[in-house]
């Protein structure tokens, strides 16, 4: 088996609004340089589930904080083999489900929440067997990962971000996740700041790419870090 050698994987830190690309993107970053992806929200989003399936009140800090005793969770570093257990329960699908998106903001601004993820992010950032591992979310180039090598937000226009989300579903559905969107980008934009890039962060504004030229821009700004020009 080979050792797994934290101190040579890169970290790609990815930040953004929802429907920006982080997963998409990140995801086939990952895929072409060889890396792992570790995808942050899903994290949040599996807590969420944990809270509703046990029928706590997700708006109830203290219950939330409890759950966290009982949450087993895995997620699956391979961009080719996304899945993600809480437990035994697969709920790679679950946890996209509407009602998981409309809890998950309340649980994500509980602090003893953030400040257990985050260590779990690093902790599980830290085991990954690649030369580099991207890792997306909310607050990773500020709080999870603020001294990584590589530091990006994704950004792009709220237009194009809903076009996109819509893009994914049917008519009446559609409408739903816009609205869904910008309340939750609202609630959680009132926790951490990822809608300005902090200091040393590179914007990579995808509103007027497409999806080949984003993970294009994405790898330049990695290979410029790696190769700086003199
Ligand atoms: N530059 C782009 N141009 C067009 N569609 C894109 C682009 N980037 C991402 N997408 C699409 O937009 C949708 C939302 O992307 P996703 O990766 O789920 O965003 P996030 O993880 O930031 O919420 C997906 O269907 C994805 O394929
Ligand atoms: N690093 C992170 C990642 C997600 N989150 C929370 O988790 C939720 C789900 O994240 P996500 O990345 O799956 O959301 P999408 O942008 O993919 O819709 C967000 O709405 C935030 O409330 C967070 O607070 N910090």
């Amino acid at each position: 088996m080979t050792t797994p050698d934290s101190a040579q994987t890169i970290v790609v830190a990815i930040d953004g609004p929802a429907g920006s690309g982080k997963s998409s993107v990140s995801k086939a970053v990952a895929r072409a340089l060889g890396y792992g992806y570790l995808d942050t929200g899903a994290a949040y989003r599996a807590l969420a589930w944990l809270v509703l399936e046990k029928g706590v009140d997700s708006e109830d800090a203290d219950a939330v904080i409890a759950a966290l005793d009982d949450f087993d969770y895995f997620i699956a570093t391979n961009p080719d083999e996304y899945v993600v257990r809480v437990g035994e329960t697969d709920v790679t699908e679950a946890i996209r489900e509407p009602r998981v998106s409309a809890a998950v903001s309340a649980i994500a601004r509980v602090p003893a929440v953030r400040s257990h993820l985050v260590e779990l992010f690093r902790s599980i950032a830290a085991g990954v067997d690649a030369p580099g591992v991207v890792v997306e979310g909310r607050d990773i180039t500020t709080v999870v990962a603020p001294d990584a090598p590589v530091r990006i937000l994704l950004t792009a226009s709220e237009e194009a971000r809903m076009a996109r989300r819509s893009a994914e579903l049917q008519d009446d559905a559609a409408a739903t996740a816009g609205a869904e969107l910008k309340k939750r980008d609202q609630a959680d934009s009132r926790v951490v700041d990822f809608l300005n890039a902090a200091e040393g962060v590179t914007t990579v504004d995808s509103t007027e790419l497409n999806f080949a030229e984003t993970v294009d821009a994405v790898i330049t700004v990695i290979a410029d870090t790696q190769s700086p020009v003199s």
